[in-house]
């Protein structure tokens, strides 16, 4: 049997009162890389620094090797998407710091530093600032950090996000390979990502995370030899499964009949992103693969996936087996002339978008006029301060395509406009 390493048990975190975790339980251990997989808000990095003891759970427990923590986790290090290196020390410096934070003497601690540095191909930058360095080069800094501490676990936030394509792509196949060499002074890996590919290239076990809030939606085993060729008919399979995992509907979490703002967030698109991508659908049949549009238009998976769910949720298309394809509404919606297309996405908003409903709604009983401050201070009490604008302003932007309301800044007036139907 695997030695386990990490279990993580009903993990519940709420900020402020709002739940961003719900009863995650998982396991690491020995010998295996883990993706946590999901969208950006579906609180992977919180579920990571909770692995770390960076913050407490709300309610649950994560132990390390059967201890409870309290505290730091003393069985993993982290490597962060933005590096986080000290600007004012070495490389060898900043290598060193976690050693000497343990108390280890001066000699010992370069030795090991030095091992750490040559490990991740750093040889000859010993002496340079992280400011000479190109982001490749900084991420092998981050890398060597936290390896020379030999960690059981190591934990990775999306390590490779701020990289370059190739520049990354380079990086992984050569921890890969240090991976595949045994030559990795750390028993497992934990990664936090929002790439499917880099999830399949990598991990043995992929935990697909679900949002609002975060939760396991399903563990997704990779048997694929290493390494992995991205071209294979199985890597493919295995692509196509977790985009159906991530945008399709989950039947065990029903959607409540009436979702309302903060349960069901507006995705962060424009209208003109949205009718792009219904007009693609439409020019290629009315029948997509989601993988190949996203490779074929060069998108990263969180540039898409907002579109995707935009468009479901205003029921323009429907996602089933990793394929998008055209509804009815969709097909009238692309193909009909701009006003009779205006009409129909305002319906689409008015009866199915919850925060454009509440809106409209809320106009129709206040004859026509309401400050928007109102609508900012209920969201305000379902999300943090900046989404909770963000939300108003994809709700404006929607409305007034779809000719339902209008938004005037220096009064911050709502008005509803004198033609919409504000009620279905
Ligand atoms: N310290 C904090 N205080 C308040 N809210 C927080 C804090 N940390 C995270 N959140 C909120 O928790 C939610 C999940 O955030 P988290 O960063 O864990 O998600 P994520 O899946 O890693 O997303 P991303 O890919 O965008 O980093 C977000 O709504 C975020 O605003």
């Amino acid at each position: 049997m695997q030695d386990s390493l990490i279990t993580v048990e009903k993990v519940s975190k709420s900020f402020d009162g709002r739940p961003v975790l719900d009863e995650i339980t998982l396991e690491l251990k020995a010998g295996e890389i883990v993706a946590l997989l999901g969208r950006s808000g579906s609180g992977k990095s919180t579920l990571l620094r909770t692995i770390a003891g960076l913050i407490p759970p709300t309610h649950g427990t994560v132990r390390y090797r059967g201890q409870e923590l309290n505290g730091a986790n003393p069985g993993t290090a982290m490597v962060f998407q933005s590096f986080a290196l000290m600007p004012w020390l070495t490389v060898l410096d900043n290598v060193e710091l976690g050693l000497a934070a343990q108390g280890v003497p001066a000699k010992p601690r370069r030795e090991r530093a030095l091992a750490a540095i040559d490990l991740i191909g750093l040889d000859g930058f010993e002496s340079a600032y992280p400011k000479e360095l190109s982001g490749g080069m900084r991420q092998r800094v981050g890398f060597a950090r936290a390896l020379v501490l030999e960690p059981d676990v190591l934990l990775m936030d999306e390590p490779f996000s701020a990289l370059d394509v190739l520049t990354a792509e380079n990086l992984r196949n050569e921890l890969m390979s240090l991976w595949a060499g045994q030559k990795f002074p750390t028993k497992a890996v934990c990664i936090v990502t929002h790439n499917i590919e880099e999830a399949v290239l990598l991990a043995d076990r992929v935990i697909v995370l679900g949002a609002n809030p975060g939760h396991i939606r399903a563990e997704v085993p990779v048997d694929l030899d290493r390494p992995r060729d991205r071209k294979s008919p199985t890597f493919a399979a295995l692509v196509d499964k977790l985009y159906d995992l991530l945008t399709g509907r989950e039947p065990d979490r029903p959607e409540p009949a009436e979702a309302t703002p903060t349960a069901r967030p507006l995705p962060a698109v424009s209208v003109g992103g949205l009718a792009g991508l219904v007009e693609i659908v439409h020019a290629r049949g009315g029948r997509v693969d989601l993988p190949d549009i996203a490779a074929d238009l060069n998108f990263e998976i969180d540039d898409l996936l907002p579109l995707v769910d935009a468009a479901t949720m205003l029921g323009l298309v429907e996602v089933t087996g990793g394929d998008l394809a055209l509804t009815g509404v969709g097909k009238d919606f692309t193909t009909a002339d701009i006003q009779r297309s205006k009409e129909l996405f305002a319906a689409q908003a008015r009866d199915r978008a919850p925060l454009v409903r509440t809106i409209c709604r809320a106009l129709a009983r206040a004859d026509g006029h309401l400050r928007a401050g109102f609508f900012l201070d209920v969201l305000r009490r379902g999300f943090a301060a900046a989404d909770a604008q963000q939300q108003l302003d994809i709700a404006v932007d929607w409305g007034r395509y779809g000719e339902l309301f209008d938004y005037d800044a220096g009064t911050d007036q709502l008005t509803a406009d004198p033609a919409a139907k504000l009620v279905a």
